[in-house]
Order: structure tokens, then C-alpha cells, then sequence
């Protein structure tokens, strides 16, 4: 079949608004027509060329949310009219990660994932004869798209698509490190570096883990205003200070914070998300995505005398047996995600939402089929 799409066709140049060829669901397989989508950063920055995993020709997009058109043999979880919200991070129920209590991380499609196909070694994509890439298990930056079966989550009809998409990852990843990763406990003192939308989601999952001081740092002070709404209590801007910005942090917090959370994907600000917690107890969560090449570093003493590093992908989440209660939160009013919406635009404005995210300017932009 035919399907809108916008494709990466090269690093580091907008994307092409073309029609491009998709096949049907082989086994194991779903085909999902999509009804929202929107950036995330990690979109924008595999665009760029720093993802080692980056593949090119390729379908990018990984925060969606559509309905079930067709299923392929073999497949007994989804039919036809289900809405769906696709899974970055797959949740199989029998592998050695999904079996081990411990993680998120599902092994069943991971490898193919990372290669752009799907879990056959083939992509159901192609532009004029030529193959295009998978991205992230998921492409959402294609009307009519193929995921494996493990990389759907099935959710409530009742809930707008063009909202929950963001469930799909950022909203999610934020909210879902504080709980889960972290396990923030009541009366914590928060840094939150990085005040986009997974900064944004931080804040509010240390909300409900009733953090006493959430502070919100960011080198763009027109977040703050969001920030504040959300529930930060300090709000600091590195430029406005000569000294390290952990200095800073460690010097408004009476020897630093109990937890910080990276939200930016820069090296250089992960080793002060490190350095500005507390001594003996203080623990650093990275969620950002850095460059191909980079490499985070500290005085290993920083360890040594108690703070932990740690990583969260998509908020420790297990996508498929809990995205349906995040969906039932969101309708409930439990979980805000339409403050993080800052514009909304046709599909094919796609490029101007990668303009508004680089110029500091949106938070998150749905773009609507
Ligand atoms: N681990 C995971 O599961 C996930 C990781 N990610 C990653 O999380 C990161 C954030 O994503 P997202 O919220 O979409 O991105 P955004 O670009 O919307 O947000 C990043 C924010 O950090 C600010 N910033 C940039 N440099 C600094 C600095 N030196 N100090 C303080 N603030 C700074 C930016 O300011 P400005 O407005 O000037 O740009 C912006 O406000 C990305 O690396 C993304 O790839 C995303 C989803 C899931
Ligand atoms: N491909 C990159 C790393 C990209 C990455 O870290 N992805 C995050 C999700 S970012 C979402 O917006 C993640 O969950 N990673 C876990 C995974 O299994 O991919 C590289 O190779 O550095
Ligand atoms: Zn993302
Ligand atoms: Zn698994």
C-alpha cells in the first residue's frame, strides 16, 4: 500500500515528504495506522548524524499513537480497531530481561531493531524500489506503519490519540525515572537539568513522589515559566554563574541534592549532575542521549564516598503491561500531558517541529495525519 511519510533520506538534511511503498504484516507483525505523532529529541538528534545506531534511508519517529488496521499470522494479542501506542522498548514476557524482575529492557527484538529491520531481517518499507530503514522498532513518521507484536501496547478507545502519543516516550521517560529508577522518596531535594519535555516529565513524577525542593536548571530561562507550573521550586540558570554549576547546586542544598536527573544528553552536564549530589547517599540519573564518541567521566572518589550513577530508558517502564494504566492515569487526571503540547500542526509541517525543538521554542509539537 501507499502511506504518507516523511523520510530521512541523508543526516543532517530535513526530512522528505514522500509516499512511500509499505508492505503488509508478515508473522508476527501488525500493521498500525497512525493518528498522531511528535518529536522527541532522540528524533532529532539520530537526524543529526550522533547516533552510532543512526541508519539512513530511514523512517524516524517514535512517539505515536494509531489503530490496529491488519494482523499477521500467528498474532493473538491485537485485531483489527485496536488503538495502540508503539513500544521503543518491546515487552516479549519470556525473555532473560523480561523474565529477570530487574529491567524494562526487552531482548526479542533488540538486535533487528538497531539495524532498521524488522525482526525477519527485512524492512517493510521502500521509496521507489529502494529499501528504507525501521527506526526504534516503531517509525510513526509513516501514516501506515509494521511493528512487531511485542512492540504494541494496547489501550483505552476512549482516550484522544493525539495526546496519549506522547506516552509513547517522553511524558513516560520522565515521570517513569522518579518512580521506578530512582524511587524518589517523600521529601527528597530534586535537580532536574534539562527543562524540555523529559525534564518537564521529571519534574512532575517528583510531584508525585512528593519531593519537597525540585530545582530546574536550564541555560534557557523562558522554560522556567513551565517548569514553575509544573511544580519546580528553585530555578537556576548556569550563565548567570561563575562557578561550576554544581558548586551551585551544593551550595543552595546544604552539601547537595538526594537526586538529579540529566534530561540534555551532554557529557560535560551528567558529570554535574553527579557532582551536585548529596555526599554518602546522592544519586545521578542519566537519561539523556550523548553522541557517538562521548564519554561521561569523574573522579572515581565521587563513587567512592556514595553518590551512584545510574541510566533509565523510557522510565523503567514495561510498555506493555503498564502504558495502559499511564493511558488511564492521563484520563483520570492523575498525569498531565497536555501543558507539554506546545503547538499542533498537520503531518506534513513535520520539519517545522524539528525547527521550533532546535530553536528552544516548543516542548512538544503533535503533528496530526
Ligand atoms: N533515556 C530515555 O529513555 C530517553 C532519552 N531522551 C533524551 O533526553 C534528552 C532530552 O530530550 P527532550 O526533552 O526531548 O529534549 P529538549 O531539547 O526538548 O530539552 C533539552 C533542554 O535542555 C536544555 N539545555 C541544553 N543545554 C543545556 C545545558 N548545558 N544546561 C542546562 N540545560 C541545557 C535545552 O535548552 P534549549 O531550549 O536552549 O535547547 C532544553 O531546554 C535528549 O538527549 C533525548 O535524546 C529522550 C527520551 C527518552
Ligand atoms: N542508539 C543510541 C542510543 C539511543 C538511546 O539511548 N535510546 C534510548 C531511548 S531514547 C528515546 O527517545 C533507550 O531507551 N535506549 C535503550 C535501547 O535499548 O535502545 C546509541 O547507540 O547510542
Ligand atoms: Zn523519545
Ligand atoms: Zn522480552
Amino acid at each position: 500500500m501507499k502511506s504518507r511519510a516523511a523520510v530521512a533520506l541523508e543526516a543532517g538534511k530535513p526530512l522528505e515528504l514522500v509516499e512511500i511503498d509499505v508492505e503488509g504484516p508478515k508473522a508476527g507483525e501488525v500493521l498500525v495506522k497512525m493518528a498522531a505523532t511528535s518529536v522527541c529529541h532522540t528524533d532529532a538528534y539520530t537526524l543529526s548524524g550522533a547516533d552510532p545506531e543512526g541508519l539512513f534511508p530511514s523512517v524516524l519517529g517514535h512517539e505515536g499513537a494509531g489503530v490496529v488496521q491488519e494482523v499477521g499470522e500467528g498474532v493473538t494479542s491485537l485485531k483489527p480497531g485496536d488503538h495502540v501506542i508503539p513500544l521503543y522498548t518491546a515487552e516479549c514476557g519470556k525473555c532473560k530481561f523480561c523474565l529477570s524482575g530487574k529491567t524494562n529492557l526487552c531482548g526479542s527484538v533488540r538486535a533487528t531493531q538497531g539495524k532498521g529491520v524488522m525482526p525477519d531481517g527485512t524492512s517493510r518499507f521502500s521509496l521507489d524500489g529502494k529499501m528504507l530503514h525501521h527506526y526504534m522498532g516503531t517509525s510513526t513518521f509513516s501514516e501506515y506503519t509494521v511493528l512487531p507484536e511485542v512492540s504494541l501496547a494496547v489501550v483505552s478507545k476512549e482516550a484522544p490519540m493525539d495526546k496519549i502519543c506522547l506516552l509513547g516516550c517522553g511524558v513516560t521517560t520522565g515521570i517513569g525515572a522518579v518512580l521506578n529508577t530512582a524511587k524518589v522518596e517523600p521529601g527528597s531535594t530534586v535537580a532536574v537539568f534539562g527543562l524540555g519535555a523529559i525534564g518537564l516529565a521529571v519534574i512532575q513524577g517528583a510531584v508525585m513522589a512528593k519531593a519537597a525542593r525540585i530545582i530546574a536548571i536550564d541555560v534557557n530561562p523562558d522554560k522556567f515559566e513551565l517548569a514553575k507550573q509544573f511544580g519546580a521550586t528553585d530555578f537556576v540558570n548556569p550563565k548567570e554563574y561563575s562557578d561550576p554549576i554544581q558548586q551551585v547546586i551544593v551550595d543552595l542544598t546544604d552539601g547537595g541534592v538526594d537526586y538529579s536527573f540529566e534530561c540534555i544528553g551532554n557529557v560535560n552536564v551528567m558529570r554535574s549532575a553527579l557532582e551536585c549530589c548529596h555526599k554518602g547517599w546522592g544519586e545521578s540519573i542519566v537519561i539523556g542521549v550523548a553522541g557517538a564518541g562521548e564519554e561521561i567521566s569523574t573522579r572515581p572518589f565521587q563513587l567512592v564516598t556514595g553518590r551512584v550513577w545510574k541510566g533509565s530508558a523510557f522510565g523503567g517502564v514495561k510498555g506493555r503491561s503498564e502504558l495502559p494504566g499511564y493511558v488511564e492515569r492521563y484520563m483520570n487526571g492523575e498525569i498531565n500531558i497536555d501543558d507539554f503540547i506546545t503547538h499542533d500542526m498537520p503531518f506534513e509541517k513535520i520539519n517545522e517541529a524539528f525547527e521550533l525543538l532546535h530553536a528552544g521554542k516548543s516542548i512538544r509539537t503533535v503533528l496530526h495525519y
